[in-house]
């Protein structure tokens, strides 16, 4: 089974704009103490046992805590025991795993349920918009993302966002919160690559003080920093397997324990995630644990590269412009046939490499297109320096681009080009330097 096929919501394609399909499990409670009562549950897994975190919760003493997983894969219902006490059978066969036929008869315990699959298609009229919050775009590819984002928004259910460097997929995760019910509350960043792996658990849950050498004193930890907020976790292909099962925790059960402590807190967090791998390809090669990406891969959304888009490159080009507009002596816009020629050119570092393309091309005075777009990567590090003319966050975060590029740059001058030794200079994973590499076009000789 291909487990692009296990999302149980996805958006098609249709010639007026989107329809978004969704697959929902039928349970009928047909013996125990429920029976006779029918729930509804949406996939793409539903958890069923006597615990009270369980999608679907059987007041039986005969059903162990989590007893079953029902995974919806395609039109099929996938049934998991999860090392239950009393075993599970469908259809009267004991099983661990195995693919139930509609209407399949399962017994846990002194209960029984039947199972049926529910199919749900909704339309979603493509928003006529060229933005939606931070997001700016107004082909279709775009319009197809804006209808999804404002449908999950709403829904305060877990996202996945998939997509290649620098396709906006946190600007996607803030206008997701800023849309949300959430929005009055905080949201948090964190970036699974940007730390080294024997860190991250106390980043992402915290600790007590004297957890371990060196934690001084307490931490609170992402996931308490985003409490009834949005916790948008970054490249979360890079988080390391053992910590896995505590992530799926957190998502399952809704609470955490910081290291060194002896309570988990209940936590209330939205968790937005974004890689640009293929998470289902990870879990095939056993990188990534299939319970979590079936937990994480609710709500999918795809961001498209810029290729695929190509359309927006003159409205993108004009937007980055006005941030220079308010300056003393601003540039003279682009002319028209610059941004044509923009269109046909390779971008693969994306909106990223577009947006520093443009700066350094007004910077310069120069609009010069005639050099591969990676050639940004030629432009030394600038100074720091304020430019109150532009907008704060403008600034600030092309500062730190502009100091993480530099730093890199001399980091893997430094190494001889080593990701491994230039990673522990900067205290940080090799995923992420590999990250910055790939955004910036670094090389080894530290180009
Ligand atoms: N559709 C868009 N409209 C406006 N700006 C965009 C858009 N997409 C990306 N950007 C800009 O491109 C830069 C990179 O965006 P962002 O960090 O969200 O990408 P990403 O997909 O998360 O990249 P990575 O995978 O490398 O972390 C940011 O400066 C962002 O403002």
């Amino acid at each position: 089974m291909k487990r692009e096929g296990a999302k149980s919501t996805w958006p098609v394609e249709t010639d007026t704009g989107l329809s978004l399909r969704s697959r929902k499990i039928s349970v009928e409670c047909i013996r125990g103490p429920l029976a006779g009562k029918v729930f509804e549950r949406p996939g793409p897994e539903v958890r069923v046992g006597s615990g009270t975190d369980c999608d679907l919760v059987i007041p039986d003493r005969t059903v162990s805590h989590v007893h079953l997983s029902l995974r919806i894969e395609g039109d099929a219902i996938r049934v998991l025991d999860t090392k239950s006490r009393n075993g599970t059978y469908v259809d009267d066969v004991r099983i661990k795993d195995a693919y139930a036929r509609p209407n399949a008869t399962i017994v846990l315990g002194a209960s029984a349920i039947r199972l049926r699959m529910l199919k749900d298609e909704i339309e979603l009229p493509l928003p006529d918009r060229d933005h939606f919050a931070g997001l700016i775009g107004k082909s279709i590819a775009m319009r197809r993302v804006y209808a999804l984002l404002e449908r999950f928004a709403d829904a305060d259910g877990t996202v996945l966002l998939e997509g290649e460097t620098g396709t906006g997929k946190e600007v996607a995760a803030a206008a997701i919160h800023a849309k949300s019910k959430r929005k009055d509350r905080p949201f948090v960043v964190f970036d699974c690559s940007a730390v080294p792996a024997n860190l991250i658990e106390s980043e992402l849950f915290g600790h007590v003080a004297g957890a371990f050498t060196g934690a001084v004193s307490a931490r609170k930890g992402r996931f308490r920093e985003a409490e009834n907020g949005t916790l948008f976790l970054d490249e979360i292909g890079e988080l390391p397997l053992e910590l896995q099962p505590k992530l799926l925790r957190a998502l399952e059960a809704r609470v955490i324990r910081p290291l060194g402590a002896e309570k988990d807190w209940q936590v209330d967090v939205r968790i937005i995630a974004a890689t640009n791998r293929d998470l289902a390809i990870e879990v095939d090669k056993d990188r990534f644990r299939e319970d979590l990406y079936y937990r994480l891969a609710v709500l999918p959304v795809r961001l498209p590269p810029l290729r695929e888009r190509v359309e927006d490159i003159p409205l993108l080009v004009r937007h980055f412009e006005k941030e220079w507009r308010d300056r003393p002596n601003p540039p003279a816009p682009l002319p028209d046939a610059i941004l044509e020629k923009m269109k046909s050119m390779p971008w693969p570092g994306n909106v990223r490499e577009l947006r520093n393309r443009v700066e350094l091309m007004l910077s310069l005075g120069l609009p010069d297109t005639t050099r591969p777009a990676q050639s940004t990567s030629e432009t030394s590090p600038a100074r720091v320096e304020v430019d109150i003319q532009v907008p704060y966050h403008v600034g600030r975060e092309r500062l730190v681009e502009q100091y993480t590029k530099g730093y890199f740059l001399e980091a893997l001058r430094r190494t001889d080009g080593n990701v491994s030794r230039a990673a522990q200079l900067a205290d940080v994973g090799r995923a992420f330097v590999q990250k910055v590499m790939k955004q910036h076009g670094l090389t080894r000789t530290g180009q």
